[in-house]
């Protein structure tokens, strides 16, 4: 079990600062929430945890781990991972074959096993598939594994981009507006598998627009406003903090 921790994170764009010195940890087994008004450098945040971006001062621990150098690839094999704003899939092919390229990562075959078709391949590929199966099971889309993933529902979407993105093990998830452009069953129905997820240990950052959702799900949230943290506590706390409220009000 890792816990994430940004230590006074700063990134600027052009001399105007994006993100201003951010502070915020996201233990193991909790799902930690992370809100702001449009703008207010949520995404900035997430680039820069997952390597995207380099922090222009501050430090990223994964754990024991200084991580504030580290690029993607090390980041995703340390356990971070995280799902996009915008779905990113495969569209043609099946719901199958996105969830199982998720476990890339553990891929023991090579290239020229692959290429050559060695039995070791077919083994490997039953394997994942099997294991595809199980997180498929868990989030009641068994029944479309073969579709299209392109075909399918919105909601459905952000299923598989989930599934992928849970694929790779994760000890630190970092889920970028899962539920937006969800209605409420929908969202709800994904919170149940977000709070299974952080109850194996892993240390989920929730990034949401929707306040209602990030509230009931969320013991401790953190707000950012115009790139800096205005508020921290519990869910009772920063909805009735005036700084909060008048962040949201002012736009
Ligand atoms: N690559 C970039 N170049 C210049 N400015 C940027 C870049 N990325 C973000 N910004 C600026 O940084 C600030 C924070 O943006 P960011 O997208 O992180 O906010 P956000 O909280 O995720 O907003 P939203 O909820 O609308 O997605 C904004 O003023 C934005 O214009």
């Amino acid at each position: 079990m890792k816990a994430l921790r940004l230590e006074n994170i700063q990134r600027s764009f052009g001399g105007l600062p994006a993100v201003d010195g951010v502070s915020l940890t996201a233990p193991p087994g909790r799902i930690t929430g992370l809100i702001g008004p449009n703008g207010a450098g949520k995404t900035t945040v997430v680039n820069l945890i997952t390597g995207l971006l380099k922090v222009t001062s501050g430090r990223i621990m994964v754990g024991e781990d200084d991580m504030t150098e580290a690029e993607a690839p090390v980041l995703a094999r340390a356990g971070v991972a995280r799902t996009f704003q915008n779905i990113r899939l495969i569209g043609d092919a099946t719901v199958l074959e996105n969830v199982v390229s998720g476990f890339h990562r553990h891929e023991k075959v090579g290239m020229v096993a692959n290429l050559i078709g060695l039995p070791a391949m077919f083994r490997e590929r039953r394997e994942l598939e099997e294991r595809a199966y199980v997180l498929l099971e868990r989030f009641g889309m068994t029944d479309l594994a073969r579709h299209p993933a392109g075909s399918l529902s919105y909601g459905h979407q952000r299923r598989i981009e989930m599934m992928r993105a849970l694929a790779m093990d994760p000890k630190v998830l970092l889920l970028d507006e899962p539920v937006a452009g969800m209605n409420d069953a929908e969202a709800y129905s994904l919170a149940d598998i977000f709070r299974g997820v952080a109850d194996q240990g892993v240390s989920i950052l929730l990034i949401e627009h929707n306040m209602r959702f990030v509230m009931s799900l969320c013991e401790h949230l953190y707000v950012l406003a115009s790139g800096r943290l205005i508020s921290e506590g519990g869910p009772d706390h920063v909805a009735n903090d005036p700084k909060v409220i008048q962040a949201y009000l002012g736009g």
